[in-house]
């Protein structure tokens, strides 16, 4: 069943109910374990709740802060989301965050993925928040339509687990080398947020959501039971 999807007016009201919503359930899994995991996007939509998330009243030395993907770069480069989330979130009171990184300076970005999917273990193997971002061809993570690592990376009866993806062939997406966590990390969650921004997004949300589970990351997740809060605003 298509999750409902809830609307808010501004940019403002949606990125502190997000915000809202991961610092609720980080803070209530510090209270209970000791300890919390958060993995969130890169992209250009998550910058406004990661500004607001930063100054959350949680234990922000007992959470670790991950990403769902990265692409195959240093943090010296504009296109790293581990930069992002530096710059953005872990400011101010969640300064004090543990971050994981998906990106070392490996071989291979098959090898970085294999360092990663360690070091996730190591933290828990499993994410008690996660926000996920959406592309216009409906990829979340590193799910590209087309990728070579898709079926891998969206197949259920797998382990949790972080897998290199191949630039595309012939102009398709993604333009770098990625490094993805796979559908079983997100059913595993605790919980689960699709921040959306515009009219197309929405429109895409809605296509994707009755798509095929084994090619479309969005019916994938549904069909998968993922505990899925979409939140939305029109405003861009
Ligand atoms: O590194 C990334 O690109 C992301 O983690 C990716 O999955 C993102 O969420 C979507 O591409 C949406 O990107 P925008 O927010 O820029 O539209």
């Amino acid at each position: 069943m298509t999750p409902e999807i809830e609307t808010f007016p501004t940019v403002e009201t949606w990125a502190q109910s997000i915000a809202g919503r991961i610092e609720e359930t980080s803070g209530a899994a510090v209270i209970a374990n000791g300890k919390a995991v958060f993995a969130g996007p890169g992209g250009s939509t998550p910058s406004p709740v990661y500004a607001r998330l930063a100054q959350a009243n949680i234990g922000w030395d007992k959470v670790a802060v991950t990403l769902v993907d990265e692409r195959y770069v240093p943090e010296t480069s504009p296109d790293s989301n581990a930069r992002l989330i530096k710059d953005v979130l872990l400011q101010g009171p969640a300064a004090k965050a543990r971050f994981i990184p998906l990106y070392t300076a490996e071989v291979t970005v098959d090898r970085a993925a294999a360092v990663a999917a360690h070091a996730l273990a190591e933290a828990g193997g499993r994410f008690d928040a996660v926000l996920l971002g959406m592309g216009e061809d409906g990829h979340i993570c590193s799910m590209f339509p087309e990728s070579p690592t898709l079926k891998t990376l969206l197949t259920p009866t797998l382990k949790p687990n972080v897998l290199g993806v191949p630039h595309g062939r012939d102009g398709m997406a993604p333009s770098l080398e990625r490094i993805s966590i796979n559908l079983p990390y997100l059913m595993a969650a605790g919980r689960v947020i699709l921040g959306l921004k515009g009219r197309a997004k929405l429109e895409v949300f809605e296509r994707e959501a009755l798509g095929d589970p084994a090619t479309q990351p969005i019916a994938a997740m549904i069909a998968a039971k993922v505990p899925l809060e979409v939140v939305w605003t029109e405003a861009n």
